[in-house]
């Protein structure tokens, strides 16, 4: 199997999770029709993907952990819904899709991603897996400690603190390795700590994971810029529309491309110790030339 067929695969297994994780519950009003419209409208799953990936890597079990890997998909889905909101980025299109908010409201939306985020740490403490529970509280720990004031929502309060004003570099890096890398980089440890790997590993893994966070972030911000808004499925333009700093702004697109393949190479080479990390080698190279 090609590493391409190899994460198509993976990104089935994630998608058939999540078509059957509300199915069947008791509706309230339409909540879990707002939940699931902006779950299951694709995306990538990198996040995912990563957390299958790097638990396989390590030698663990890539199906037990397949609910940690879709937690994770809903608290991402849970801060694009935020993201978007006219009090954030206020976007028109998500996934190819109108917002959340567009399409259900304002306060179904806030509550569509209250639900996802809650979601994701019901799922994790309540799945059916023969994994050792301090594996499953240590990966909760991971994502709380990523997802909140410390990591992303951090992250996106100094991403809205900057618009309109000019940031240096390096608070441009500190907020998109919050806002973005550190949700990343999590998904990526999370897959380590679930096989029972070692230190080690664990620090090498959160350095990979680092690494292609912020050149993911850089490639969004060059997409943002000279990206097809139809491939993107979202609306381009929106940094400069809402005067934000970004890499590209500092830097200018050529910089920032090499900045990407440099960030890509740091991120293969931080994985040198594995027996195989050929896949996780191969992913970060495919994120440098991805177009969405
Ligand atoms: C707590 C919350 C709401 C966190 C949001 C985190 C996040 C990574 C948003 C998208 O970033 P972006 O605005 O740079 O990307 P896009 O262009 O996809 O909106
Ligand atoms: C961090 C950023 C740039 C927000 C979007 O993340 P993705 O680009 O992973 O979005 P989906 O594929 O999940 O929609």
């Amino acid at each position: 199997m090609t590493h391409a067929e190899r994460m198509q695969q993976d990104r089935e297994q994630v998608e058939r999770w999540l078509r059957q994780c509300f199915a069947g519950r008791e509706p309230h009003g339409d909540i879990y029709d707002a939940m699931e419209y902006s779950l299951l409208a694709g995306g990538k799953r990198l996040r995912p993907i990563l957390l299958l990936e790097t638990c396989r890597m390590c030698g663990g079990d890539a199906e037990a952990v397949l609910p940690f890997a879709c937690a994770v998909e809903m608290l991402h889905t849970y801060s694009l819904i935020h993201d978007d909101l006219p009090c954030m980025d206020n976007d028109d299109l998500r996934r190819g899709r109108p917002t959340n908010h567009k399409v259900y409201g304002e306060a179904t939306a806030v509550l569509a991603g209250d639900g996802l985020l809650t979601a994701c740490f019901e799922t994790m403490l309540e799945a059916q897996v023969d994994l050792p529970a301090e594996r499953i509280v240590a990966a909760a720990g991971c994502l709380a400690r990523a997802a909140g004031a410390r990591g992303m929502v951090g992250g996106q309060v100094l991403d809205m603190a900057g618009e309109g004003h000019a940031l240096a570099l390096a608070e441009v890096e500190e907020l998109q390795q919050l806002k973005t890398g550190a949700l990343i980089s999590a998904a990526a440890e999370m897959g380590c700590i679930l096989a029972g790997g070692s230190e080690e590993q664990r620090a090498a893994v959160r350095r990979y994971a680092q690494k292609l966070g912020l050149a993911f972030q850089i490639q969004d911000d060059i997409l943002d810029v000279e990206g097809d808004e139809t491939l993107m499925g979202k609306p381009l333009g929106s940094d400069q529309e809402n005067e934000k700093t970004t890499f590209v702004t500092l830097k200018g697109v050529e910089t920032c491309r090499e900045l990407v393949a440099k960030l890509t190479q740091e991120a293969m080479e931080a994985l040198s110790a594995f027996p195989d990390p050929s896949f996780l080698c191969w992913l970060a190279e495919s994120l440098v030339g991805r177009k969405n």
